[in-house]
This record gives C-alpha cells, structure tokens and sequence, in this order.
C-alpha cells in the first residue's frame, strides 16, 4: 500500500525559513518558483545571463541571479532544467556551493538513478516529482487545488530531508492532491515509461494514426481533428475525475459497446509485448544511454523526428480550428 501525505502531514515553516534556489525557469521552473514565492517561501531563480526566461520571472516579481550566484546563495538548490543539461551545469555551478546541510532537489529521477550526477555525500537530496506538466501545476495552484507529485529521499545526512520534502511539495500546492512516497528507481523507470507508452508516445501516435485513417478514406480533416484529437480531452476529462467507469458512464451504450468490442483489437496484445520491450530498455539503462548519446552528437534525430511531426497535416488542421477557439490559448501564449 503506498503511504500517502498531505497538507496536514507538512509543517510549511520548514521550507519558509530557508532561501530556495531554483534553476530554470521553463515548464517546472516557472511553476515551483511561482508557487513556492506565493507559498511565502523566499526564491531567487537562477538563469544564464543571456536567458530569455529572466525577463519573465522578473515580471512575475522574482529575483533572478545567475546559475552560480543563486546556487551559492541557496539552502535549498532545485534542479529543473532540461535531464540531458543537468550533469554539465551541476559540475560547473552548482556543485562549488554546496555546502554540508543544503539540499538539493529534483523533479525527476534521470541523472540520480543514471548515475549521470553523484552530489557530495553530506548534502540532502530528494526529488519532488509533479504527476502533470509544469503549466498544469502553477495553473492548478491559482484555482486552489493541485497536481500530485512524488517524494523520494536519496540523501539524509542531517536526518531532516523527509520532512524538508513534504514542506517543498505543501509549498508547491502537491500536498493538497496526494504527495506519494517512493524511490528514484521507482519514478525514473515509471516516468520514462508513462510517457513513451502512453501520456506522449502511445496517445500521439494513435491520435495521428486514426487522424490519417479517417482523412485518406476521404472524411473532412476538421471533423477527424475534432473526433480523434479536441474530443479526446473532454473523455480524458471523466478519466480524471472517475476513472474508466465514469466515461463508460457517460458515453452512449453504443459507445461503450464499441469500446469493449474493437479497443483490444485495436490496441492488442503485442502492443503490451512492445509496452514491456520499452520497459526493459528503460530498466536496463539502454533508452537512457540512447538519449545521452543523442545530445552529445547535437540531437539529430531528435530535431528531425520533432520537425516531422510538427508538420504533420493534424497539426495544420488543428491550428486553424484553434484559432477560432478564442478561450484556448493562442500561439505566443504561455
Ligand atoms: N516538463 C514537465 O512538465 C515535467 C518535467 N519534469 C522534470 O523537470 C525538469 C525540468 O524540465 P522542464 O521544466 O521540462 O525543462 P524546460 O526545458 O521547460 O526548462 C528549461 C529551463 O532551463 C534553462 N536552461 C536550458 N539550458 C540551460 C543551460 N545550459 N544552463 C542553464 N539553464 C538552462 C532554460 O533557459 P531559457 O528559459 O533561457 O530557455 C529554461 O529556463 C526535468 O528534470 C524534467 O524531467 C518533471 C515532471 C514534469
Ligand atoms: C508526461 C511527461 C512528463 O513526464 C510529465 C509532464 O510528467 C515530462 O517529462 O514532461
Ligand atoms: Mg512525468
Ligand atoms: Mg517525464
């Protein structure tokens, strides 16, 4: 049975008397630095001097300093920037201002369970790994609710590193939907696989793949996108809120018989043999080692697989559909 903490289980003083560092300003940066400043804690973010983001946290009325200088000043230094740019900046300007009894902070388990980055052994380290998109997560906090995350502790020299975490994740708003306690295996290897198997990889490929079906048999590329791609929101919106069975509440009995007649044909078996292949390349550290030697040849195939599917004809459809959907954010909009 997993253990399960919220708000009641985090004293928010702990994290509030300490000065929390937090490097990068994208999806999860922005959102941990926005939230935890709300939250009372003090934050400076750290940014490269030529960042494009240091204007924006400026406006959100954060202090911003440089990688380094923020890092040195902070008890408490979170690591979100992109898995494959951590190692290098962790040993060029974080690891000279760790000092014995800081913590430092992941949002998720890559480079720990990789053994990309080895922090010094009297530093605290736990991860604190938000279960939805950093724009869900600031988003979420404004409404007063939250997004779930898990807590891991990797080091605990000073005996207080759990405690610090559940502070962390109150701060961030996690404590109010369920914080679960687990390992850096645990989220690294689960993560890597949600999202290839299903969250991004799996959805996307089979929301382009009925896409293509239905427009090469000849229907209207604006009724596939809004079957295939904008419905598929509003029916994950009752798997959200009562998992499968309130979607097969609300769905037509047509609809649910369909789903039990040609779902497992569609998605069959050796869909589940490929899901467990993507899993032991992630447990056996081969996906990891893939993706590392990707960036150190400068991401080829990972900018061409982006541009290709950037230009899929979904996309184009989709952009103009949206674009008459003023309550959606529009290009430009974060
Ligand atoms: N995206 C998500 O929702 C989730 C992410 N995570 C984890 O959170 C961490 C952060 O991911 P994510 O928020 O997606 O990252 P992003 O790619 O959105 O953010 C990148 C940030 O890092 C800065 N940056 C990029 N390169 C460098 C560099 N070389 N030196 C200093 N700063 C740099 C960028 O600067 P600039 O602003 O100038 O571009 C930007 O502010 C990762 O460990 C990820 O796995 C976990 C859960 C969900
Ligand atoms: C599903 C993708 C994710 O794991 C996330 C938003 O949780 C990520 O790495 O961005
Ligand atoms: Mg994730
Ligand atoms: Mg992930």
């Amino acid at each position: 049975m997993a253990t399960l903490y919220y708000d009641d289980d985090a004293d928010l003083t702990r994290i509030q008397q300490r000065t929390v560092a937090v490097l990068g300003y994208g999806s999860q940066g922005h959102a941990h630095a926005r939230n935890l400043a709300e939250s009372g804690v003090p934050v400076v973010v750290g940014l490269p001097e030529g960042s494009r983001s240091r204007e924006r946290a400026r406006e959100a009325g954060l202090e911003v300093a440089s990688t380094r200088e923020a890092a040195e000043r902070g008890d408490v230094v979170v690591v979100l920037l992109p898995d494959t740019v951590q190692p290098e900046v962790f040993e060029r300007d974080v690891r000279p201002g760790l000092a014995p009894g800081n913590a430092l902070v992941f949002g998720h388990g890559f480079n720990i369970h990789y053994n990309q980055i080895v922090p010094p052994a009297d530093v605290n380290v736990f991860m604190i790994a938000p279960k939805g998109p950093g724009h869900i997560v600031r988003r979420t906090y404004t409404e007063g609710t939250g997004v779930p995350a898990l807590l891991a502790v990797h080091q605990d020299p000073t005996g207080d590193t759990h405690e610090l975490g559940r502070a962390y994740a109150r701060a961030l708003g996690a404590t109010r939907a369920g914080l679960i306690e687990t390992t850096f295996a645990e989220e690294t290897e689960t993560d890597l696989f949600g999202e290839q198997a299903v969250l991004c990889g799996g959805v996307s490929s089979l929301v382009e793949k009925a896409f293509e079906t239905l427009t090469e048999a000849g229907y209207q590329p604006e009724v596939a996108y809004f079957e295939v791609l904008h419905e598929l929101k509003l029916i994950v919106d009752l798997f959200y809120e009562g998992g499968l069975s309130r979607m097969r509440y609300s769905v037509s009995d047509t609809a649910e018989f369909g789903d039990y007649h040609s779902g497992p044909y569609i998605v069959d078996g050796t869909v589940k043999e490929r899901m467990r292949e993507a899993l032991t390349a992630i447990q056996d550290g081969s996906f990891a080692r893939t993706w590392i030697l990707e960036n150190q040849a400068g991401q080829p195939g990972f900018q061409a697989m982006r541009r290709r599917h950037a230009e899929h004809p979904i996309e184009e459809v989709g952009r103009g559909l949206r674009g008459m959907m003023p309550f959606l954010p529009q290009p430009g909009e974060d």
